[in-house]
């Protein structure tokens, strides 16, 4: 095996995606040390039983010290408070980097907190599930999927490059952009999909002329996908609407402005405007599709510690494709409108 990436890498925060960063390290040989601490003792007896880590702490001051490599795995509401925790053990020339599904925000609690000394390079795996916990995570999760790093300015190429080699190490494709755009990019293709699925269920479950066992009973795939989705953690997301709010916000209105013309082309029998929309839609999917970033692919909705072979796997490769280049662009924010 070759030379690890890295001597010691801390991870805190062990559930879906920290443990599935652990696994890609011990599987792949990533580190020689991997110190984990999570807030619950329960937790963190949990991961040790699963072998995740070679050292547990109670305390992640105690699990970053002497690390090359940090990274914090928990929810976005959370990412200062824990930096505030490590700050001082942080061994300078560290790379101090999280997961977290909003970038801005992540930024903001955490700079003020870390060393001149360390290069913070936050980052998020565009890939997951609906599963939480130290029990959820599993080797594949990252295979072919893109995680986005947004290196504060100032930042050396060297470790950008470290890091990068990590996630590719992982089975991801890397792509660099600024946490702004990083933020309106995710609200609509991650965020407002989220609200949309918990807002359809609550809606259903809200019914008085349709009973709830109904609902389950006559679900089509269509609205069992959205449960899917509702069952998603609700801390994680409760962090993600209330840390991304202005995104969130900015595409909720545009949402809400396309579904009342919807609303009208019904409601006046305009089916060329309906037929017209479902056309382009029907066309992005299909990019998706053959972008290889589609749902169905086997990362989604994965059993934990399922190893089937994962046709499309990257492996490393870089090549944008052309569905991906289009959403991923150039990290500069669209023009105010
Ligand atoms: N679940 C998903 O599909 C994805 C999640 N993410 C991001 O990854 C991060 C972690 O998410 P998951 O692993 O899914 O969550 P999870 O709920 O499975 O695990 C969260 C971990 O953080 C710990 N934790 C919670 N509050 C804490 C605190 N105040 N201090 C210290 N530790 C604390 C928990 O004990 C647990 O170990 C979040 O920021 C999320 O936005 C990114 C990509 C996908
Ligand atoms: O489970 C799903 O459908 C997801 O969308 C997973 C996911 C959730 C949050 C992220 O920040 C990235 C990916």
């Amino acid at each position: 095996m070759s030379e690890p990436l890295f001597d010691r890498i801390a991870l805190v925060g062990i559930g879906l995606i920290g443990s599935s960063i652990a696994i890609n390290i011990r599987d792949r040989g990533l580190a020689r040390h991997v110190a984990i601490s999570t807030r619950s003792a329960e937790t963190l007896a949990r991961a040790k039983t699963l072998g995740l880590g070679d050292s547990f702490h109670a305390d992640p001051a105690d699990a970053v010290a002497g690390a090359d490599l940090v990274i914090l795995s928990v929810p976005v509401g959370a990412s200062g408070a824990v930096t505030k925790q490590i700050a001082a053990a942080l061994k300078p020339g560290a790379i101090v980097s999280d997961v977290g599904s909003v970038k801005a925000s992540v930024v903001e609690q955490m700079q003020p907190h870390l060393p001149e000394n360390v290069h913070f390079i936050p980052a998020h795996p565009i890939a997951g599930t609906e599963q939480s916990g130290p029990d959820a995570g599993f080797l594949e999760l990252f295979e072919g999927r893109w995680t986005i790093l947004t290196p504060v300015p100032g930042t050396p190429p060297e470790p950008v490059a470290q890091l990068t080699s990590f996630w590719q190490a992982c089975g991801a494709r890397v792509e660099t952009m600024t946490p702004e755009h990083h933020d309106l990019v995710l609200a609509i293709v991650s965020h407002v999909p989220h609200l949309i699925a918990y807002n359809i269920v609550g809606t259903a479950a809200d019914l008085e002329t349709v009973t709830q066992s109904e609902v389950v009973k006559f679900s089509a795939s269509g609205f069992r996908d959205f449960t899917r989705i509702a069952a998603s953690d609700p801390t994680m997301w409760r962090d993600v609407f209330l840390n991304n709010r202005d995104a969130v916000l900015e595409m909720l209105a545009r949402f809400s402005e396309d579904l009342a013309s919807l609303q009208r082309a019904i409601r006046w029998g305009d089916g060329d405007a309906l037929h017209a929309l479902f056309t382009r839609t029907r066309a992005i999917r299909r990019s998706i599709v053959e972008a290889g970033q589609d749902t169905d692919a086997p990362n989604f909705g994965r059993q934990p510690l399922h190893r089937a072979a994962s046709p499309g796997a990257a492996g490393g490769a870089a090549t944008p494709t052309p569905a991906a280049t289009e959403i991923s662009a150039t990290g500069e924010a669209p023009p105010a409108e």
